[in-house]
């Protein structure tokens, strides 16, 4: 007799232990199952067989033992069984009902007694089992065909039992193994109705007598798909793991219960926090201010947007979105997604500033932009726009400060070349080689020593827009020499280049010399003087038109609020009889850092600049003489610092009116460079 132990004690166990304990072939020595509560406990009870709950302890009671039969349906158990008793002389059977039966037949030939015998209690087994099965007897008539097989080949036992196998499954290869006598294993075959099944052949022997053949099948269509659906989960889910672990954004995972999953290389770059210190732990372990948003989603369900909070060691500023993971209608976790806010933080600064730049780089200005109603004003800008619909070169001419730039602006933005580049150059403020690479452009090994490449100038860079030319009139002759050969052939050659390449440029110069005064003294080129000169346009000097002060001032005064964070409302009667008394040599410019230095002065409270605000104003002589204090307010308020600058102001004021408005001589007479004399001028608004 053998000696046999049954894993699992659920229907099919149950009904193998009825089976077999009725045998004198085998005998069950007893059965096992981790649930002490099993369908099968009370025929274990019934027969006397003790449940054991691991298979282990059964095993090492009950030796010696021959054969373990597992029906528990899982692989697991079959494979830990094949493995641990790898060395033992015990056969272990797998869950199929099916192997059960080879094992009794190849062993023992047994299965038809026992099915004569026990004919119920079998045909329920064999109508259970997962496994289609056909028998022959030697006639190739069909004896049995269960319930599966029914379901698989669509076939009905009523109408095929006693029918002859080929008449009713023509491909059917059990009289081959009638003829044979050989078991055949494990043929893949394909049903008509596109069903992938595996089958088992056997031929059937009584007392040494072949009396028929059993097929067993199994459907592995379904198993077919399983496999590819899980290759594909499995594509998707190393997918998936690709773009977490690569994302710039740290990602966080919990479980239902908020204990931590998962986390990417993100999450611990923003928060300091490592795998050890997240995955297994509580949801708050990485806040240090702030409440879990995680929790919050799992016990809301609800997503949560935007919640700014500080997390890990760096209590680091960041902003959460968290989602719960729910799966069929259950919540299986929470996903969230962390952004750095200082990251974003620097990069907001980052593109203001680039936009600073931009905005300095584009004409800015337009026509309504140019404030005052005056009549020379409004006639200058009457021209400016008869100008600005032409291709012509435009020369601005005017006193410092008078807003010629403005009107460059203005003139691009009116014209159709709007939407390409406006670029200042201001010609006084560089050096002539590097205004020369700067306006052209160089090519490449243009410049010995240094490798730099080749480069595209002003001219290029500004092609189909406009060039503002500022300061003119310091042009060096070789300079003004090149300007001529664009005006006149509208192509330019890079420094250090042979080829001439075309551009198309509107040329908006303009100067705030005499430059009839150049001509004559030949230091500026006529002929280019005449080609600039075809449309000159003068900006009437703030003393000129007193009356657009009050307009200026307010309009000044609004653009100061904003540089400064202020909310003054304008100027009193007084002050403002102040500023039209006054000369106005650094014409708007001026204005406006009269008014920006009045506005500094303020207290907080004062809403409108009064007279006690422009101390450095009290009538046209004082921008001429020495600036004394005049009260002992404004005693303690001047340093010696202060004092000193109004002196450079006043010094810097005589040499220009010396000079006509020549700045290089300006800058000759003062031995100060001109780049230097400039940003005096610029400081003190002359
Ligand atoms: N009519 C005006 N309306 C409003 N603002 C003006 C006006 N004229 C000049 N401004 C302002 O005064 C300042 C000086 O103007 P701008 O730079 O255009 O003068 P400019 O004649 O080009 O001076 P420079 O000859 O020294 O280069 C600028 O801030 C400008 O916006």
């Amino acid at each position: 007799m053998k000696r046999v132990i049954i894993i699992g004690a659920g229907e099919g166990g149950s009904a193998l232990l009825e089976v077999l304990s009725e045998t004198d072939q085998l005998e069950v020595l007893g059965v096992v199952d981790k649930d002490p509560n099993s369908v099968g406990k009370l025929k274990c009870i019934e027969l006397n067989i003790p449940l054991y709950k691991d298979w282990h302890t059964a095993v090492n009671k009950l030796a010696p033992i021959d054969v373990i039969i597992e029906v528990t349906g899982d692989q697991q158990v079959y494979d830990d069984l094949r493995h641990y008793l790898k060395n033992d002389p015990i056969t272990v059977i797998p869950s199929s009902i099916a192997s059960i039966m080879f094992y009794l037949m190849e062993e023992k030939e047994i299965l038809i007694e026992e099915v004569k015998n026990h004919n119920d209690k079998m045909n329920n087994i064999l109508n259970s089992t997962h496994d289609g099965m056909i028998a022959i007897d030697g006639d190739e008539k069909i004896t049995l065909i269960n319930k599966r097989a029914e379901e698989m080949t669509s076939l009905s036992a009523k109408d095929v039992i006693g029918q002859k196998i080929r008449d009713v499954m023509a491909t059917s290869k059990l009289p081959r193994v009638l003829r044979t006598k050989t078991i055949e294993r494990n043929r893949k075959q394909t049903l008509s109705s596109n069903r992938a099944i595996i089958t088992t052949r056997v031929p059937m022997f009584s007392n040494g007598q072949l009396i028929g053949a059993l097929g067993v099948f199994r459907d592995i269509t379904e198993i077919v798909k399983m496999a590819e659906e899980v290759t594909n989960l499995k594509s998707i889910q190393t997918m998936l793991e690709a773009i977490i672990y690569s994302s710039d954004d740290a990602i966080s995972v919990v479980d239902e219960k908020g204990i931590g999953l998962l986390i990417n290389p993100a999450y611990t770059r923003i928060t300091g926090l490592t795998e050890d210190q997240v995955i297994g732990k509580p949801a708050t372990t990485d806040i240090s201010e702030g409440e879990s948003m995680h929790m919050q989603v799992l016990q809301t369900k609800r997503a949560v947007r935007g919640a700014k909070m500080k997390v890990g060691p760096y209590r680091k500023d960041v902003i959460v979105n968290v989602a719960p993971v729910i799966v069929d209608d259950t919540l299986k976790g929470s996903v969230g997604v962390i952004h750095d806010m200082s990251e974003m933080e620097e990069l907001t600064h980052e593109l203001e500033r680039a936009k600073q730049i931009i905005r300095t780089l584009e004409a800015k200005y337009h026509f309504e932009d140019i404030i005052g109603g005056s009549t020379e004003l409004t006639f200058a800008i009457q021209q400016a726009k008869v100008a600005a619909g032409t291709p012509a070169s435009i020369f601005l001419r005017g006193e410092s400060g008078t807003g010629k730039e403005l009107f460059a602006h203005a003139i691009h933005n009116e014209s159709n070349r709007k939407y390409n580049k406006f670029i200042r150059v201001n010609c006084a403020a560089i050096s002539e080689t590097l205004l020369e690479s700067e306006l052209f452009g160089y090519e490449e090994g243009a410049f010995s020593g240094a490798k730099r490449g080749g480069k595209k100038g002003f001219f290029e860079e500004a092609n189909n827009g406009s060039i503002f030319l500022d300061e003119i009139g310091e042009l060096s002759p070789n300079m003004q020499a090149k300007l001529l050969r664009v005006l006149q052939e509208h192509e330019i050659v890079r420094v250090g280049g042979a080829k001439p390449v075309e551009i198309d440029v509107r040329v908006i110069a303009a100067t705030n010399v005499d430059m009839e005064n150049r001509i004559a003294e030949k230091e500026f080129r006529s002929d280019l003087y005449y080609r600039l000169n075809r449309m000159p346009i003068y900006i009437p000097s703030l003393r000129e038109r007193k009356e657009d002060l009050l307009d200026l001032s307010l309009h000044l005064i609004s653009k100061l609020n904003q540089d400064y964070g202020r909310n003054v409302e304008g100027v009193a009667n007084d002050a403002l009889s102040k500023l039209v008394k006054y000369d106005w040599p650094g014409n708007v410019r001026e204005l406006e850092n009269i008014l920006g230095r009045a506005m500094i002065h303020m207290n907080y409270t004062d809403k409108v600049i009064k007279t006690t605000h422009l101390p450095l104003l009290s009538d046209k002589e004082v921008a001429n003489k020495t600036v004394l204090p005049q009260t002992e307010h404004q005693l303690t308020e001047k340093t010696l610092q202060e004092m000193m600058e109004d002196q450079e102001k006043k010094i810097l004021t005589q040499a220009l009116e010396q000079n006509k408005g020549n700045k290089t001589k300006t800058a000759q007479m003062l031995s100060v460079s001109v780049r230097n004399l400039y940003y005096k001028l610029d400081k003190y608004g002359l």
